[in-house]
């Protein structure tokens, strides 16, 4: 069975006339029973993504595929999707039963039927006994509870959460990061997520699409995409990023902040003006005469598990680093980082055309990487 369930084709989204186009010429594919997550800015087309799936509103340009099928024009109640929003939009008046019921009693099911369905969709979300409780009684947990529980009560393909979490304290936001995560792989459905929280994404997803002003930035795994931003977007939104820019010298060989430098990047033009990102946590601090980089200590946070150092090379190039060492305000230091650490970014590049880049490192790497590395000195 293909395992596409919803294909976006060269869609845009304009709400006006004399608005701006709020989606760009957006293409993707969502798999079955994967978790997916669409991460980005407030403003920047997430919710109208999911509208468009639900079929709250249709497509300016181009074309929505669900499971194979042309969908553009079918109606939001004809289509197997459902929808958590954010507020939850239960019932007040009506007790857990009857919120969790009622798509079922539109639907003119018979009572004994009803009553199964609504037990086995509270069995999952862990309320079996909250059936008479008045929504007005219930935590924002346990309301967040019904709210899924009354989507998956009707046993779509396909659950959309919009920003369910936003709402909830830290503690309660994480134990149901846990248990949406999990109910997900129990219901083995498919789940779109949205939210502008990069660590929620990170720690919930399959896979995350990376959205900017209409455009989707790079769609991956949580683990691609922080190891390979494709961008300085992408880099500064998803976890904390140094992002300096930096020349390449030839492949495999990158001027960052006047030295050179060992990476493990090809396929850029000698001489090009790049993005280099660097996470905080893959530069160490060593001793100045070890160093790849000499800087001074600006300020420095205790962080529980590290130290949060703050630093200036000589080029006054701002690093953060992330340290068991601790250092002290106005130190001089040496920073070290290895060849991998080192992310090199083209400037405006694509991302189909950042996959082209990758696909030919993988077929020429093996070999020529490891000449270029005997060759080179590290921090030349
Ligand atoms: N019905 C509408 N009519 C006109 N413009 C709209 C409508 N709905 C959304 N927009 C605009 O489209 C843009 C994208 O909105 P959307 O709700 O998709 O973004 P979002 O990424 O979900 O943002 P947020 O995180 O703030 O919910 C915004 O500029 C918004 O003002």
């Amino acid at each position: 069975m293909d395992q596409t369930i919803i294909r976006f084709e060269g869609v845009s989204k304009q709400y006006s006339d004399q608005d701006p186009a709020v989606l760009k010429n957006v293409s993707f594919e969502i798999e079955r029973g994967k978790f997916y997550t669409l991460l980005g800015p407030s403003g920047c087309g997430k919710t109208t993504i999911l509208r468009l799936i639900a079929g709250f509103t249709a497509p300016s340009e181009g074309n929505i595929y669900f499971n194979g099928k042309l969908i553009n024009q079918t109606p939001a109640n004809e289509r197997q999707v459902n929808t958590v929003f954010q507020d939850y939009a239960l019932f007040p008046h009506l007790n857990v039963f009857e919120n969790v019921a009622f798509g079922l009693r539109i639907k003119k099911m018979k009572a004994s039927e009803i009553k199964d369905k609504v037990a086995e969709a509270l069995k999952f979300v862990n309320l079996s006994g909250y059936e008479n409780r008045e929504i007005t009684e219930m935590s924002g947990g346990q309301r967040q509870r019904v709210a899924i529980a009354r989507a998956i009560v009707n046993e779509p393909e396909i659950l959309l959460l919009d920003e369910p979490l936003s709402a909830l304290d830290l503690k309660l936001r994480t134990e149901m990061q846990y248990e949406l995560r999990e109910l997900q792989r129990r219901l083995g459905i498919t789940f779109i997520f949205v939210t502008h929280d990069q660590e929620e994404a990170l720690a919930m997803s399959d896979e995350i699409f990376v959205i900017n002003e209409g455009v989707i930035q790079q769609s991956g795994s949580p683990i691609d995409i922080y190891d390979e931003p494709i961008n300085r977007f992408v880099a500064d939104f998803i976890g904390e990023s140094n992002i300096v820019k930096g020349q390449m010298i030839k492949d495999f060989e990158v001027e960052i902040s006047g030295k050179r430098f060992e990476c493990v990047d090809q396929g850029l033009n000698p001489n090009e003006i790049v993005d280099i990102v660097i996470r905080p946590e893959d530069i160490e601090i060593v001793g100045t005469e070890t160093s790849q980089l000499l800087a001074r200590v600006d300020s420095q946070l205790f962080r529980g598990v590290h130290y949060e150092i703050c630093c200036y090379d000589d080029n006054n190039n701002e690093w953060l680093v992330h340290s068991t060492r601790k250092a002290t305000v106005g130190e001089r230091i040496g920073l070290y980082f290895e060849p991998e650490a080192i992310h090199v970014m083209r400037l405006g590049e694509t991302e189909e055309e950042f996959d082209k880049r990758l696909e030919s490192y993988e077929e020429t790497s093996t070999e020529t990487k490891g000449n270029a590395g005997e060759e080179m000195n590290h921090g030349s």
